[in-house]
């Protein structure tokens, strides 16, 4: 389902600047469906938003923007195609390759700064992602590091790392995160697939996709459709998926 809004966006997390632009123009709503918006009166509202000008907050809004497509910025083609494949139905999807720094953190701390990243230098909405594969004997590494790990020491330096334990388990995690805009915090949507790790089987055309072992099939001897149908990715836009339909919803809801 591919989502048209005819209303304005208030590019605002600020949730009394959210209620007063809504209470001057019938036609802007609130960006944030996360954050529910309470009931104050006009006056206090009118206080508290000139309150917080003093200290530099400040309300934007940007022009009738329909979601009806948005940016996925990666680098990286077999994410892309992925992502095309399972959610190019209901949004069209255009791609970025911007050199994002990745921080060190949590995967979600990863995640959400570079999409905080990618909507500040894009000014438009974006869905960034960030793959982990961690391993349970290692409690959780290489998670967010896989792809300087797979960089080094490849497929065969991965399955080495885990020769002196019996624990060959490891877990595919894949994070979206997505912002409507510069200043608008990314919602997280994360898929997670388990699995273990063995030696290559496959072809070798996608990451470590041939050393991970689910259901008796590694990702790389895997058909395509049926990656798309168990994979952590596939978990993870499931999740989008039912945001944008909520999302939809809730804007309907509003424009009537
Ligand atoms: O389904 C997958 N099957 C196999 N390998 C995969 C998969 N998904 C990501 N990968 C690899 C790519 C990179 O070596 C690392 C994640 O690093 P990650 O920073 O998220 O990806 P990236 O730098 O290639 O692209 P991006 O521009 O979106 O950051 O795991
Ligand atoms: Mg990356």
């Amino acid at each position: 389902m591919q989502q048209t809004c005819r209303y304005m966006r208030a590019c605002t997390t600020h949730r009394a600047s959210q209620q007063l632009l809504i209470a001057f123009r019938p036609n802007v709503r609130s960006i944030a469906p996360r954050s529910p918006i309470t009931q104050h009166r006009l006056s206090d509202l009118k206080r508290q938003v000139s309150i917080d000008s003093r200290f530099g907050l400040h309300t934007s809004i940007q022009h009738t923007m329909p979601l009806d497509r948005i940016t996925f910025v990666t680098g990286n083609k077999g994410k892309l195609a992925e992502v095309q494949a399972i959610l190019g139905s209901y949004i069209n999807i255009d791609n970025r390759d911007l050199d994002l720094e990745e921080i060190q953190g949590t995967i979600e701390e990863v995640s959400s700064a570079k999409c905080r990243k990618a909507a500040e230098i894009l000014k438009t909405p974006v869905l960034t992602e960030d793959t982990c594969l961690c391993f349970k004997a290692l409690n959780g590494l290489p998670g967010p590091y896989i792809k300087w790990f797979m960089k080094s020491i490849g497929h065969d330096g991965l399955n080495k790392l885990l020769a002196g334990f019996e624990d060959k388990s490891a877990e595919a995690v894949c994070t979206f995160a997505f912002s409507e805009g510069p200043g608008c915090e990314p919602i997280i949507f994360q898929g997670r697939t388990e699995g273990k790790i063995v030696c290559p089987r496959g072809p070798s055309n996608f990451g470590w996709d041939p050393i991970f072992e689910y259901e008796g099939e590694t990702y790389a001897e895997m058909d395509k459709a049926k990656k798309n149908s168990i994979s952590h990715r596939y978990k993870a836009l499931e999740k989008f998926k039912q945001f944008l339909e909520t999302y939809d919803k809730q804007e309907e809801k509003t424009t009537t």
